[in-house]
């Protein structure tokens, strides 16, 4: 007969056998037991997750390809790979490779974490009109009104006492960019808007915004998915209080969307649309209203932080290097005689070297600095000439692509030029190189799951710094957010903006004063 005691030891032997033949099989028979990574991550995914937790892994990310080489386990079941092919293997291949399962954890219904080609095709038909070209054309009007608050707020002078020259008192960029394009995006996709920029009452929702996308960029780690919502109860709950607080912050904003839409039924928003748009085969709503809730809250999220860290990008870089600056400047000021001709258009596209600036800036600091895991179809799939096994996950990570010495020279400096065409040389030649850096350059990702609404974040950010270049000069005051020795290994670069890499990322300033200009 068996006592108590027995019973525990046969379970915790039973228990303790598992974990042995369990591990050696990750470090044996497993698919990716051949190749090298950090010794942890070969046993648990939890290595990731305590770098997403810090907001260093796209630093981890390449330290660990500079020691292990183009190929890193980085997890048991994950596989990182720093090649251009590689990339475009991964992420132009919609046929071999889908989204990995960690995507859940965005949310069930929300477009960016749904796995099913063809339910996936079906939500993107919908949800893409929302950001179509005639859409983004409509939704203009409403961010160049945003816009016009945003350049107000940076001009105010709150301590002209102490700032001489007319110059304003600093402002913190990460701060204001966020309340902008929070602003921007809600105007655009509820029509109201928790007027960040004009009322501090509302402010905690750039924290919330921030919490959760930290919080997800954990998750993705979390070793075994169907427990991640407890177990971020349990061993998160410092973050897990901003998915409570996200839900009722969009029912706010919706409830006053639906109230302004029956008080004025002409209203035009992205939320109404989806809330209307028929399934063409049954005329049936084709949304539930938990999935455009749900959704609705996914793009006000997915467009703000990123679209805010790309703004501060620039205004870091543009402010550290002043030959950029005055380059932009005098194309931008040349180009638009007058505040009111800043439009989206020919014009404003062919400000090459705000584009420039832009891109550069975007490259430098890409605003999804996380691996973005996807997982082999059946089968498999091949990347950079390996088998990826069928359930197995691989990515590559952007800011390591975006750092490739052989595509980006000089990768750590900002240089606008590389982005232009070199007069003194062949032109053919110059377009050329600039064809083939180009396709290594994705700050939104590429491929059919590269971002939805790129073109509209685009004319966001050119609109922003046309108008404030006509209307404003700006300097750098202090060092807030530059790199500096003894901030810890990759952070160290001086004259690099630092980011803290959630699902997307995280920056704090730069401080930047401004001047009026008589336009
Ligand atoms: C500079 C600004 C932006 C950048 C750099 C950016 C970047 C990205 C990237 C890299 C992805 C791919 C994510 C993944 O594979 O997991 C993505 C997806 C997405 N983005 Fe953006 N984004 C920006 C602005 C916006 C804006 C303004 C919106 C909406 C208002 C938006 C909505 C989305 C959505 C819905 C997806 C999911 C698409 C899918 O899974 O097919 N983004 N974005």
């Amino acid at each position: 007969m068996f006592t108590i005691k027995d019973l525990v030891s046969i379970a915790l032997t039973y228990l303790a056998a598992h974990i042995v033949v369990f591990c050696l099989y990750r470090v044996t028979l497993h698919p990716y037991a051949k190749y090298p990574g950090p010794f942890l991550a070969k046993f648990t995914s939890l290595y990731g997750a305590y770098h997403a937790y810090h907001g260093d892994i796209h630093l981890d990310v390449e330290r660990c390809h500079k020691k292990y080489g183009k190929f890193v386990r980085y997890a048991p079941n994950s596989l990182l790979v720093d090649s251009p092919e590689g990339f475009h293997d991964i992420y132009d291949n919609l046929k071999k490779v889908k989204k990995a399962k960690s995507y859940k954890v965005h949310g069930q219904g929300n477009l960016i974490g749904i796995q099913d080609k063809a339910e996936y095709a079906w939500n993107k038909k919908i949800f893409q009109q929302g950001f179509s070209d005639t859409a983004i054309r409509e939704h203009e009007p409403k961010v160049i009104k945003e816009i016009d608050t945003f350049i107000e707020k940076l001009s105010e002078n709150e301590t002209p006492e102490k700032n001489g020259n007319n110059w304003t008192n600093p402002k913190n960029m990460a701060l204001w960019c966020n309340w902008l394009t929070t602003d921007v995006v809600s105007k655009v996709v509820f029509t109201t808007s928790w007027d960040l920029m004009t009322s501090s009452a509302n402010r905690g929702v750039t924290e919330c915004f921030k919490t959760i996308v930290r919080l997800v960029g954990i998750l993705h780690y979390w070793p075994h998915q169907p427990t991640h919502e407890i177990g971020s109860l349990i061993l998160l709950p410092h973050l897990a209080w901003s998915v409570k607080d996200l839900m009722k912050y969009s029912k706010e904003v919706m409830a006053s969307s639906k109230a302004a839409r029956i008080e004025d039924p002409s209203i035009k928003d992205v939320f109404g649309f989806f809330s209307s748009v028929k399934d063409p085969n049954t005329g049936e709503l084709a949304l539930t209203p938990d999935s455009v809730r749900r959704n609705t809250a996914n793009f006000i999220i997915a467009g703000s932080d990123t679209t805010a860290s790309s703004i501060a990008a620039t205004f870091f870089y543009l402010s550290h290097n002043p030959t950029a600056y005055a380059k932009v400047a005098q194309e931008v000021r040349s180009a638009f005689p007058s505040v009111a001709s800043i439009r989206a258009g020919p014009t404003l596209n062919n400000c090459v070297y705000l584009r420039a600036a832009i891109n550069e800036s975007l490259r430098m600091s890409p605003v999804a600095p996380q691996p973005l895991w996807r997982e082999a179809e059946e089968g498999g799939c091949l990347v950079d000439g390996e088998l990826i096994p069928a359930g197995l996950k691989v990515a590559s990570g952007i800011f390591s692509l975006h750092h490739n010495e052989e595509l980006f020279p000089d990768s750590y400096k900002y240089d606008i030029e590389r982005w232009i065409i070199d007069p003194k040389k062949d032109e053919e030649k110059e377009k050329e190189r600039i064809k083939e850096m180009s396709k290594s350059y994705a700050p939104f990702s590429a491929g059919p799951r590269q971002c939805i609404a790129k073109n509209f974040a685009l004319m966001e950010l050119m609109l922003t710094m046309a108008n404030v270049f006509v209307r404003l000069d700006f300097e750098k005051v202090g060092t807030l957010g530059e790199g500096r020795k003894g901030m810890g290994e990759g952070r160290e670069r001086e004259g690099e903006f630092q980011m803290k890499s959630y699902f997307t990322s995280y920056m704090e300033g730069p401080m930047i004063r401004f001047k009026t200009r008589e336009v």
